[in-house]
């Protein structure tokens, strides 16, 4: 079967690594043109890799040249370009959040059912990860009881440009979808209260957050975003089940012995952390791309993930408990 022609929009830190695994790591599939706001650089990526620099990311998507799309553009770009492929009858991966806002989700969910055919899947990549699907496991299997509280920690070396609302609409939608994925349920509150703010975090950022969240058995998260934490890239999760404690494998890096120490390196950011779920799932949606269907996460996922946020930015900015209502997910969406 032919590889599948893939047009990338957003040729920056995340757009270049998913063009290095697509074109030199995975199988199936080749990115062979991109496009981005910044042309003169998005030509220096177009030249680097051999592919098709677009003046246009819209036109690159209606070429006929191009048989699927990726986008990887700043949050607030992603509806415009996960539309012209809707439009264009063509299978999308759009990076998370789907949208930084949920009406903007909402219109891609409507779009995409008046087109008659899922073509959306959203970057949740953590419910690709070996580690994650290990505590999956452990609690589908009831060995342990059922889980009763989460304890999270989401951590950034540093996190250039980011405002307060972005810890939970940006960074902790990953534990938002992903623990949503885990547990098997939605939630029913959320809560997002601000310890002492550090002196790195910039301008008026507040940093560290803490988001709590309930599910609607009554399952208790706590998520600490920390994205200037100044020590390396952390990612944590405790499962505390009836009968046994999960715990989030870590990368097993070498410890090293050195000037009267023992020194085992961490991640220093999410390129680190995460390669082979970025790899899986990329794989795994080439293949269904190439069989003609989404199995990944979809459109209302994201859409889900992004009420979700919105429900806790309200609670942060009024500094309350919010309850958080869904809509009935549409039959279109049901598996
Ligand atoms: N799944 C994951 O773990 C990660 C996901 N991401 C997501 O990937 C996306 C990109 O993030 P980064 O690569 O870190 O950002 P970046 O700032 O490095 O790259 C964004 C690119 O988008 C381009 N751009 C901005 N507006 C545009 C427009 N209107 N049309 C076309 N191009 C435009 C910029 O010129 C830039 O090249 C974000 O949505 C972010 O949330 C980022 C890091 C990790
Ligand atoms: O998706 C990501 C990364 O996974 C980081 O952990 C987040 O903090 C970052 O904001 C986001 O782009």
């Amino acid at each position: 079967m032919e590889e599948l022609k893939i047009g990338l929009v957003g040729t920056g830190a995340i757009g270049r690594t998913h063009i290095e695994r697509i074109n030199n790591t995975l199988q199936g599939a080749k990115v062979v043109g991109c496009a981005d706001a910044n042309v003169d650089f998005c030509k220096s990526v177009a030249e680097k890799y051999a592919i098709k620099a677009w003046e246009s990311g819209e036109e690159m998507i209606a070429s006929d040249e191009i048989d699927a799309v990726v986008v990887t553009t700043l949050d607030p770009f992603h509806e415009q370009y996960v539309m012209a492929a809707i439009k264009a009858g063509k299978y999308v991966f759009c990076e998370k959040p789907l949208a930084p806002e949920a009406d903007a989700c909402k219109r891609i969910v409507e779009a995409e059912m008046a087109a008659g055919k899922q073509l959306v899947q959203v970057g949740f990549m953590r419910r690709y990860d070996p580690g994650y699907n290990q505590l999956k496991k452990a609690i589908d299997s009831g060995k342990y009881g059922l889980p009763l509280m989460l304890h999270c920690v989401h951590r950034n070396y540093d996190a250039p440009g980011f405002t307060t609302s972005m810890p939970v609409e940006n960074s902790m939608i990953h534990e938002i979808d992903v623990l949503r994925w885990l547990l098997g349920e939605n939630y029913k509150t959320a809560e997002v209260v601000f310890p002492k703010t550090t002196r790195n975090a910039e301008g008026e950022l507040r940093d560290p957050q803490i988001m709590y969240l309930t599910t609607e058995s009554g399952v208790r998260i706590d998520v600490e975003s920390f994205v200037n934490c100044r020590y390396g890239y952390d990612v944590r999760c405790e499962v505390v089940c009836e009968e046994g404690c999960l715990n989030l494998p870590e990368p097993a890096n070498a410890m090293i012995r050195t000037n009267d120490s023992r020194v085992t390196p961490i991640c220093h950011d999410w390129s680190e952390r995460f390669p082979e779920a970025y790899n899986i799932e990329f794989q795994s949606w080439i293949n269904a791309c190439k069989e003609g269907r989404v199995d990944g996460p979809s459109a209302w996922d994201g859409y889900t993930a992004q009420v979700t946020a919105k429900a806790a930015s309200k609670a942060r900015d009024t500094q309350s408990v919010v309850e958080i209502k869904y809509d009935a997910m549409p039959d279109f969406y049901k598996k």
